[in-house]
């Protein structure tokens, strides 16, 4: 599962999954992270965390976003860079705020410098993912946009990397290409997974 061509026969399917859930299953797992993954010990102790808004079926954090926000955590939601448009920039994010559809259709808040978070500013970061295996390999959407922002930092200096995402996205096994950068644990509505490495 290294080619491309075989990753992205495996994204179509994965993709087309988790958007013919029903809305209740979607209720159901949307639900079930905000009420679990809270008090998880890796989300009890940071204090500054990424998350997203979903789009194409993914599991949906806005309830989970109104519990951290509650308990006084401070949220940021990924922006596409405005030159670099490879990479992506954190800024930021009240529930309930103001967001623009950027040019993938999906809603972000407008650019505002001093809102920005440097990322080495995050504690965690819950990613969007399209399919994951036992061992923390990840599979996107396919535009590489986590990647190349992560890329760049070691291990040590990038925050704690939790995808979140429906159980039916696990796969048995995802040959990680040499530019996947891998992640800790996978959160889903029932539980969360922790990767040893
Ligand atoms: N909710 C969410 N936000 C995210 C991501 C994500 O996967 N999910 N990203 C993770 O990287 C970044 C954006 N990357 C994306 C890459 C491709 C598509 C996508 O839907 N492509 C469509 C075509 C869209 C168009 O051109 O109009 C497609 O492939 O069908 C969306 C987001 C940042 N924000
Ligand atoms: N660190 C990097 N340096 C250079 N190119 C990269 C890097 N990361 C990803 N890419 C490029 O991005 C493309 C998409 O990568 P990949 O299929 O791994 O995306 P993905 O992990 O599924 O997507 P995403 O990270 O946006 O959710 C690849 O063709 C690869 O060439």
């Amino acid at each position: 599962m290294s080619d491309p061509q075989t990753r992205q026969i495996l994204r179509q399917s994965l993709r087309q999954q988790r958007r013919q859930l029903s809305y209740e299953q979607q209720k159901h797992a949307a639900i079930g992270l905000a009420s679990h993954l809270p008090d998880h010990s890796l989300i009890h102790h940071a204090s500054q965390i990424a998350l997203y808004i979903a789009n194409d079926g993914e599991i949906d954090p806005h309830i989970l976003a109104e519990v951290l926000s509650a308990r006084g955590k401070q949220l940021a939601l990924p922006i596409m860079h405005p030159f670099n448009d490879e990479q992506l920039l954190f800024q930021r994010f009240r529930p309930g705020q103001q967001l623009m559809n950027n040019a993938l259709g999906i809603p972000e808040p407008e650019l505002s410098k001093p809102d920005l978070v440097p990322l080495q500013e995050l504690d965690v970061i819950l990613l969007p993912l399209v399919g994951f295996d036992p061992h923390g390999n990840r599979l996107g959407m396919g535009g590489g946009f986590y990647d190349r922002t992560l890329g760049g930092y070691t291990p040590a200096q990038r925050p704690t990397l939790i995808g979140l995402a429906h159980s039916c996205q696990q796969v048995e096994k995802l040959m990680a290409a040499e530019w996947d950068v891998p992640i800790d644990a996978v959160a889903t509505g029932e539980q969360l997974i922790r990767f040893d490495r």
